[in-house]
């Protein structure tokens, strides 16, 4: 995701103007000019960057950045504000309610990623009991229904379409009729796309709102879609109600700022991202989290969500038990590389830890990476002869040279391939220590993470330049002491961004 340069360029301007020795207008207007620019490359649109950057003048004051206040701090933090502001429209959409039948519609542009979108959303619900369906009013494009149908098929989920009906308002009250009967809970209309926003795609979308009496119209949009986002998302919003946007292909080389641009101008937020093409390739969108990740600080409650979903349930509390202990052993590994193999998607999981992105699995190269995967379970297979000591150990000790060459020999790799597997193993390990007593959460109870999190989880998590910038432990707890404790830590993540390690 493009998006990420973004947090290194903001850090990299803030790091700039800290460097200087007096911080006065000059200084402060070129460091928001560089954020500017990283903001407009990211294709947000223009007047929004202009109003953050007034906005921020107006709530930084020069006077506390000559004083010597943690000035990279201040700025972060009102640029985090205003991030997450321009986000969060602050009324939060509909929320279809399990078990009582609503019906959400999907608009948007041909080859936004609609279809898939509808099915992705289907999913998402379905694994978590809910009774959907889809319905495919899509009457344009010829095998958009063949498409909506293969996907509902292997995702096991009731579908309504017809190759001989033209009419897609007749096609949507059928569909929506059937599964009201069927007692589903969640009735999934897809329309037509076209390739521009022509007058015949907003008045075919309007009579299928009007004949459905939607609960939700969701906007899909491309994340590639550039500075045109803006105008996009708006003529939209000026035929139907749209109540939610999904921005999709976020995996790609797409600068994602249209997103940002996508929301102010349907006044709607964000709920989800598509994060590729796989129905499971889908994920909730929360604006805190995700702006910290922007600017480069991990997710952690994010990551403890993927936790809950990729490890299985009855592995969840004992892993948690591990990690807080600080003990991320080989098995872990093992047994984590079974989950992921299972699952697919460790990219996604370790791209919430702060400062590891995705370095074992990038993006694009996954086929690469299952590949390597595969061989650091083969080495370790041949590892059981040495022993439950050994793999259940946190020591890195115990792999000594008489050992990797028995793993090599007994798994038919080289030296070279076995240490590293086991360097690998180390650098997560590392990372992973950092759960270190940490208090477990409760499903559901992610929140409750970032209350626990206390200094001196923070001051572990936090790279050591960082940390001597806010002014080491001491400055750390002050400046904990004075968001609150209450006060939730992505809000935190924001002030700490890193990208400059
Ligand atoms: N990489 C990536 N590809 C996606 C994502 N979402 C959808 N796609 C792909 O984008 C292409 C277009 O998706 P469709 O679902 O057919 O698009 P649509 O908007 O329904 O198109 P119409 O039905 O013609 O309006 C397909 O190849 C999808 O696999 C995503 O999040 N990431």
């Amino acid at each position: 995701m493009v998006l990420a340069q973004l947090g290194g360029s903001i850090s990299r301007a803030l790091q700039q103007m800290s460097n200087a020795t007096i911080i006065d207008e000059k200084v402060l207007n070129e460091c928001l000019n560089e954020i500017t620019r990283a903001l407009l490359q990211s294709d947000v649109q223009f007047k929004l960057v202009r109003d953050m950057q007034t906005n921020i003048k107006k709530i930084v004051n020069l006077d506390d950045l000559a004083a010597g206040h943690n000035k990279r701090k201040i700025i972060q933090q009102a640029i985090f504000n205003e991030l997450c502001k321009m986000l969060d429209p602050g009324k939060p959409s509909f929320t279809p309610k399990k078990a009582k039948t609503s019906v959400v519609m999907f608009v948007g542009l041909q080859g936004s990623g609609k279809t898939t979108t509808c099915t992705k959303y289907a999913y998402y619900h379905q694994k978590k009991g809910w009774k959907p369906a889809l319905v495919c009013a899509d009457t344009f494009r010829a095998g958009a229904f063949d498409q909506l149908k293969q996907n509902a098929t292997k995702a096991k989920i009731p579908f309504y379409g017809s190759y001989m009906e033209s009419d897609p308002v007749k096609i949507a009250v059928e569909g929506v009729e059937r599964f009201k009967k069927e007692n589903c809970d969640l009735i999934i209309v897809d329309t037509s796309g076209r390739h521009k926003q022509e007058v015949a795609l907003f008045e075919e979308m309007r009579q299928v709102s009007e004949a459905t009496k939607p609960d939700l119209v969701i906007f899909v949009m491309d994340s590639s879609i550039g500075q045109a986002a803006f105008d996009q998302a708006q003529a939209f919003r000026q035929s139907v109600a749209v109540g939610a946007v999904i921005v999709t292909k976020m995996d790609g080389h797409a600068k994602g700022g249209g997103a940002l641009s996508a929301v102010a101008a349907t006044k709607s937020p964000v709920i989800f991202i598509g994060t590729g093409e796989h129905m499971d390739e889908f994920e909730v969108f929360d604006v805190k989290p995700f702006v910290s990740r922007l600017l480069g600080m991990g997710d952690w409650s994010g990551f403890m969500d993927k936790i809950h979903e990729v490890v299985p349930m009855d592995q969840q509390p004992e892993l948690l038990q591990k990690l807080s202990e600080g003990n991320f052993t080989l098995r872990i590994m093992y047994e984590q590389f079974q989950n992921i193999l299972k699952m697919g998607p460790i990219g996604q999981v370790f791209s919430m830890l702060p400062g590891f992105s995705a370095e074992l699995m990038p993006k694009g190269r996954e086929k690469e990476s299952q590949a390597k995967i595969k061989r650091y379970m083969t080495m370790m297979d041949s590892m059981t002869n040495e022993g439950k000591p050994v793999l259940d150990s946190s020591n890195p000790k115990l792999m000594n040279e008489s050992r990797i060459m028995r793993i090599a020999r007994g798994s038919g790799r080289q030296l070279r391939e076995v240490m590293e597997m086991f360097e690998e193993y180390k650098r997560l390990a590392k990372i992973w220590s950092k759960m270190k007593g940490l208090k477990i959460p409760k499903k559901g109870e992610m929140s409750a993470l970032s209350r626990n999190m206390n200094a001196q989880h923070m001051s572990k998590v936090l790279p050591p330049q960082m940390l001597k910038q806010i002014g080491g432990m001491g400055g750390l707890q002050n400046l904990m002491k004075q968001m609150g404790s209450g006060k939730d830590m992505m809000g935190m993540g924001g002030m700490f961004g890193g990208g400059d390690k």
